[in-house]
């Protein structure tokens, strides 16, 4: 492993990963790499969630190119400097930020979209500039082994690895020294990172989960809130980061609700919901154990239904739960939907403050006012109205959490500077030594009064006065120098010294 990081770092260290031309280059490798094998990484990846090649394409393969496509595109603005605004003492230099690439970094995905996990994140570490290590989750084996198999015959071999295994290797990944690691996966390992990380002062950047509230307002459009709803809780068989957790609404909309998603289930998957195509299986059989369960003593309105030898969960949905029951303390991250009545909004939005900072909040209404309400009044990763999961396809927003459900944030242009250096660059000029000597010692209280107008543009008259003389001395000093007209130059430079020292006389 020690040797593996060391050989990326050399390969940094050449410099070869820097040019623009070379990123474009490898982010083009890449998409080739998508469009060519595209057959190999669909049969992985339903292979690894019993998904169908068109759900694997749709749910995965396209936020890739997705996102490839943006970074083609913007890079060459994105990776170039950018002018910063100058104060008075620098007024004559160039300041500028540029973004530099972090280094070595390790990226670390989870299970359950195994390709957009680990794809999207080497997207944004080579764009800016990066050498990367990608650690794919173990439990989705197919698509670790299809990356591993791949990625060397596109990309540079000495820039970017892949490197699989179980907890023993991403254990000693993590002693190795990383310029920055993005882990996607659960709390309790993204806080062993997040220690693994602080022996190296390595910055991270971690993607958690936790329990997305979904809010029903009585005021909304109960077909649309609950056709969607019932999409981002289904899909993926429930495990996304970002499904609605639980819905939180009056107790007179819960018959509804149950009512409403049923229609929507069987529009979805038919019948025969075990034969639909669009209907995945939970991972493996410690995480149906859990899911089974957190349904122990709970009212199942609709579904329940399950088979262990193929791990099938039915889309199911609990009515009148506890707040206190388990399926309320744990991410369920699987087709498990809770109602919880609350009397009205306000009780929602205690109900969510009450708990850890969620990584998504949904909240249904046909009134804007209570949607940007119960936004300003909360806090989560991201949030998104009248809709559920769709704030992760676009690629101008952040995407991230905070509080328990993570920290910091990657898509699109965040992806860049997630694995950027912002670099202050300040070139000053080898003149204008006498306005310098304000800051070298001795220091003086007429050095600080000119520091603070300088600085702070605390202005009194005399200071104003002598702006402006030493503006005119400047503008005379060009004028001398352009024309080289000496004796005149220096009859209009004594002419205004005299000027000056009249005007401060009487000031
Ligand atoms: N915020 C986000 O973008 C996303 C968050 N998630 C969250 O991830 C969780 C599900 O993923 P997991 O079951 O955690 O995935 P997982 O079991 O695949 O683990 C994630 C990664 O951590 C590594 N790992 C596991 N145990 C480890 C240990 N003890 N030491 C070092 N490394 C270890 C694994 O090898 C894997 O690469 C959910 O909580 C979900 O909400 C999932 C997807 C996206
Ligand atoms: C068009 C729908 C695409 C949905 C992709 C959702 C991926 C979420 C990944 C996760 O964070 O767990």
């Amino acid at each position: 492993m020690e040797r593996q990081v060391l050989r990326l770092r050399q390969a940094f260290r050449s410099g070869r990963s820097r040019p623009l031309r070379f990123r474009l280059q490898q982010l083009e490798a890449l998409r080739r790499m998508v469009q060519e094998r595209e057959k190999e990484i669909l049969a992985a990846i339903a292979a690894d969630l019993s998904k169908s090649e068109l759900n694997a394409y749709s749910h995965e393969v396209i936020t890739i190119l997705g996102e490839i496509d943006f970074m083609l595109g913007n890079l060459p603005e994105l990776a170039s400097a950018r002018p910063a605004k100058k104060n008075l003492l620098t007024m004559m230099d160039e300041a500028y930020v540029q973004p530099e690439p972090l280094g070595v970094v390790l990226i670390i995905g989870a299970w359950n979209y195994p390709f957009v996990l680990t794809m999207q994140p080497l997207v944004g570490a080579i764009a800016a500039g990066n050498a990367a290590i990608v650690k794919p989750s173990e439990l989705s084996e197919n698509t670790a082994k299809i990356l591993a198999e791949l990625l060397p015959q596109y990309l540079d071999q000495d820039l970017y690895a892949i490197v699989n295994g179980g907890i023993p290797e991403t254990t000693e990944l993590l002693k190795q020294r990383f310029d920055h690691i993005l882990y996607t996966g659960n709390t309790a390992v993204g806080k062993i990172v997040m220690e693994a990380a602080a022996k190296h002062l390595t910055p991270v950047t971690l993607e958690l989960g936790g329990k997305s509230p979904c809010y029903i307002d009585r005021d909304c459009d109960l077909d649309v809130a609950c056709r969607r709803v019932a999409w981002g809780k289904y899909m993926n068989c429930g495990q996304t980061c970002i499904a609605p957790d639980y819905i939180l609404c009056e107790a007179s909309l819960q018959n509804q609700i149950v009512q409403k998603i049923k229609e929507t289930v069987k529009d979805f998957y038919g019948e025969n919901i075990k034969a639909s195509p669009d209907y995945e299986r939970i991972i493996n059989l410690r995480h149906f154990k859990r899911l089974q369960s957190l349904l122990k003593g709970q009212k199942i309105a609709f579904g329940g239904e399950m088979d262990e030898a193929t791990r099938y969960l039915a889309p199911t949905i609990l009515t009148d739960v506890d707040p206190n029951s388990k399926v309320m303390q744990e991410e369920i991250f699987g087709p498990i939907l809770p109602i919880v009545s609350v009397k009205n909004v306000d009780e929602a939005i205690n109900f969510i403050n009450d708990r850890e900072k969620p990584l998504a909040l949904y909240v249904f209404s046909r009134n804007n006012k209570l949607i940007k309400r119960v936004i300003d009044e909360t806090s989560s990763g991201g949030v998104t109205g009248n809709d559920v999961i769709m704030h992760f396809t676009v690629n101008s927003l952040p995407f991230g959490g905070v509080g328990a459900s993570g920290m910091g944030a990657y898509h699109g242009k965040y992806s860049f500077d997630a694995f950027s250096h912002q670099r202050p660059c300040l070139l000053k000029g080898l003149k204008g030594e006498s306005v310098n000597k304000l800051r070298y010692p001795p220091n003086s209280e007429s050095k600080v009064s000119w520091a603070k107008f300088f600085l702070l543009k605390q202005f009194n008259k005399g200071r104003l006065g002598m702006l402006l003389f030493v503006c005119l001395v400047a503008v005379a000093a060009v004028i001398v120098k352009k024309y080289q007209a000496l004796p005149r130059g220096k009859a209009l430079l004594a002419s205004l010294i005299v000027h000056r020292r009249r005007w401060s006389s009487k000031h």
